[in-house]
């Protein structure tokens, strides 16, 4: 592929995430959440922080003696787009996000997994890189593994394009288009797919996801997302499901 991609050496750092490329692993497993990510680094061996910035912390270590490193990215497109722009620059091969998200059709529950094979690109972040023409999907080799991993840890899995959009809460005066894009087949919404989908495929890295189902709030009838509870549970088991998965995948 031709590329105009900036690509750093093993003794810079990378600004935002204070990564030395040298400390980066070429698969990189990508989480919101900081506690998540020091949850994820428990299951490496032999592992060591190697970054801490603002939501950026990240972990490298070996999983089934592969080395692998662990980064949070935070909540939403914006800030997340920088975490994934600074992996690639630094030499990531494979980068898989494991999230939580909401189910959009009504059979993806609490409880549930979402391997994403592509997302609608309603974020903030991603048209500013490149039109909204260009499609953001998942590796075709990531989604193999996910679906292979996914099915052997019990849980109900569904695959399919998941919508990232920027507004977690609406606002009543514009509500949300959550049943425009369930009635085109969405499987979940979440914050940061298409960057990272998009911004992989712009330097030519591998990348997919896979989500943790902790509400469905058109079921609910929850659009305010009043009644959001995560912290249950049913969704800390299909977080570990989640995250094992991916693990599992990005050593495949
Ligand atoms: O659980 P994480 O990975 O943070 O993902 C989801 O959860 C956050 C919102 O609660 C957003 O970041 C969304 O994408
Ligand atoms: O963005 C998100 C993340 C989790 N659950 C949701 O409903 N939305």
């Amino acid at each position: 592929m031709t590329s105009t991609a900036v690509r750093l050496g093993p003794d810079d750092t990378l600004t935002l995430t204070q990564i030395k490329v040298r400390d980066l692993a070429p698969r990189v497993l990508v989480v919101g959440d900081p506690a998540r990510a020091r949850k994820a680094a428990q299951l490496l061996d032999d592992t060591r922080q190697v970054g801490e910035n603002r939501e950026y912390v990240t972990f490298t270590g070996t999983y089934h003696g592969t080395a692998v490193s662990v980064v949070s990215h935070g909540i939403g497109a914006a800030g997340a787009g920088v975490a994934f722009e600074e992996l690639c620059r630094g030499g990531a091969q494979r980068i898989i996000r494991s999230g939580t998200a909401g189910g959009l059709q009504p059979d993806v529950v609490d409880g549930s997994l979402v391997i994403a094979t592509a997302a609608v690109r309603r974020d903030g972040l991603s048209q500013h890189l490149v039109p909204l023409a260009f499609p953001a999907v998942a590796d075709t080799a990531v989604v193999v593994a996910l679906s292979e991993h996914a099915a052997s840890t019990g849980l109900d899995v569904h695959r399919g394009v998941v919508l990232t959009s920027d507004a977690f809460y609406p606002h009543t005066l514009l509500g949300n288009d959550h049943e425009l894009w369930q009635q085109a087949g969405c499987v979940a919404v979440e914050m940061e797919i298409a960057p990272l989908l998009v911004i992989a495929a712009l330097h030519g890295v591998q990348a997919g996801a896979v989500l943790a189902i902790d509400g469905n709030p058109l079921a609910e009838h929850d659009p305010s997302m009043a009644g959001y509870q995560p912290f249950r549970e049913i969704v800390h088991e299909a977080v570990a499901g989640a995250l094992d998965t991916a693990l599992n995948a990005l050593v495949a």
